[in-house]
């Protein structure tokens, strides 16, 4: 994890109005979001895994020389999830910290073949992560939905068992509402999981890969004609096909945009030269997320404060960023409406203070 990557260059003012922004994550995965407390209370429970147990020595363990690398330290931590309790604890603490950043809303990346292929029940866990959904809706007042991606490298028979498990009426979890495909690009072609998006698509989810994050836009391509994304997570290649950028924004089809992500798994070099400016201007929607926060030292407050200062966005800027998010989000359209009007809300009282 490469020190806390506050941006310098956020207004303190900004900053506070950031804070307390009422806000929507559509990018964020779950072991990925285990805090530094948390991953080392796991790891002290398990000895025999190689994740520090000191929360300053992950500082370290989390600071990644290239994206294989970045995967290699996240299943490792994915190691450290091993009973169902491990499971609840974990979401129910990640929907605390989304709280204290003023989320009401996020669909969080689970990854259910990771777990279960190391030996947790599969009932268990959906039990595991309703629980904490409920629990956290009811005490934070936060409103989580998942999305079950396929870890792309683990092949065709993770696909299946990620559809099964998404569309298997007597497993499939209430807040399920996505369908998504992490993991390296390099080497996984997009097309190959047609077949299981297809099936997850004709059971009422919605298609949102992976594509275009550590490969070229073909990949983006590929994600919108095979898989038929309906949003694109990172997508940062687009910015080298003009007629890529030109189809996202006719087709108004979002980029799910992580910049302190794209820098720490070295996506991106520095964030001076991340495209999402281009997109803008381009005219593509762009929502802002922190995919694996504590793991590249950030948090959502911190991307928004990234935002503002590569578009150069003031108080409204950022509100309609938050607005963004919660229009092509997968919530009720009533969910939607209320979170936009405490966005309204807020903004008018800050610039009235
Ligand atoms: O679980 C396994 O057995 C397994 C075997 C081979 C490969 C994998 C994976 O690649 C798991 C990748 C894991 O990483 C998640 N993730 C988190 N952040 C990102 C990101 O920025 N880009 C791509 N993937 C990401 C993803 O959801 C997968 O669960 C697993
Ligand atoms: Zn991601």
């Amino acid at each position: 994890m490469t020190e806390h990557l506050v941006d310098p260059h956020a207004s303190r003012d900004l900053k506070a109005f950031i804070a307390g922004l009422p806000k929507a994550e559509l990018h964020v995965h779950h072991v990925g979001s285990a805090s530094p407390r948390i991953v080392s209370e796991l790891a002290a429970r398990h000895p025999d895994s190689r994740v520090p147990t000191d929360p300053a020595a992950l500082v370290d363990y989390f600071t990644f020389t290239d994206f294989a690398h970045f995967i290699e330290v996240y299943l490792s931590v994915v190691d450290l999830i091993r009973t169902p309790e491990d499971v609840r604890l974990l979401t129910y603490e990640v929907a605390r910290d989304l709280a204290r950043q003023q989320v009401r809303y996020a669909e969080l990346t689970i990854t259910p073949f990771s777990s279960t292929r190391r030996g947790i029940d599969e009932r268990a866990f959906m039990d595991a992560i309703e629980d904490a959904r409920k629990s956290a809706e009811a005490e934070f007042g936060t409103v989580l939905r998942w999305c079950f991606d396929i870890p792309g490298e683990a092949g065709l028979e993770s696909a299946e068992e990620t559809v099964r498990l998404a569309t298997d009426d007597r497993l499939r979890p209430e807040g399920l509402v996505s369908f998504g495909l992490g993991g390296p690009e390099v080497g996984v072609p997009r097309p190959q999981f047609k077949p299981y998006f297809d099936r997850a698509i004709a059971a009422g989810l919605h298609s949102v890969p992976h594509a275009g994050e550590t490969t070229g836009p073909q990949t983006v391509w590929d994600a919108l004609t095979h898989l038929r994304a309906e949003r694109i997570g990172h997508g940062t290649s687009s910015a080298r096909d003009p007629k890529l950028l030109a189809h996202l924004a006719e087709h108004r089809i979002p980029l799910e945009v992580c910049p302190t992500s794209n820098i720490a798994t070295r996506a991106v070099t520095t964030l001076d030269e991340h495209p999402i400016k281009e997109f803008v201007q381009a005219g593509v929607i762009v929502t802002i997320n922190s995919d694996d926060p504590p793991m590249f030292g950030t948090d959502l407050d911190n991307e928004y404060a990234v935002a503002a200062r590569l578009l150069g966005l003031d108080e409204r800027g950022l509100a309609d960023l938050a607005k963004n998010a919660v229009d092509v989000s997968f919530l009720d359209p009533a969910g939607k409406a209320g979170i936009k009007g405490e966005i309204d809300t807020y903004t008018a009282a800050w610039l009235d203070r």
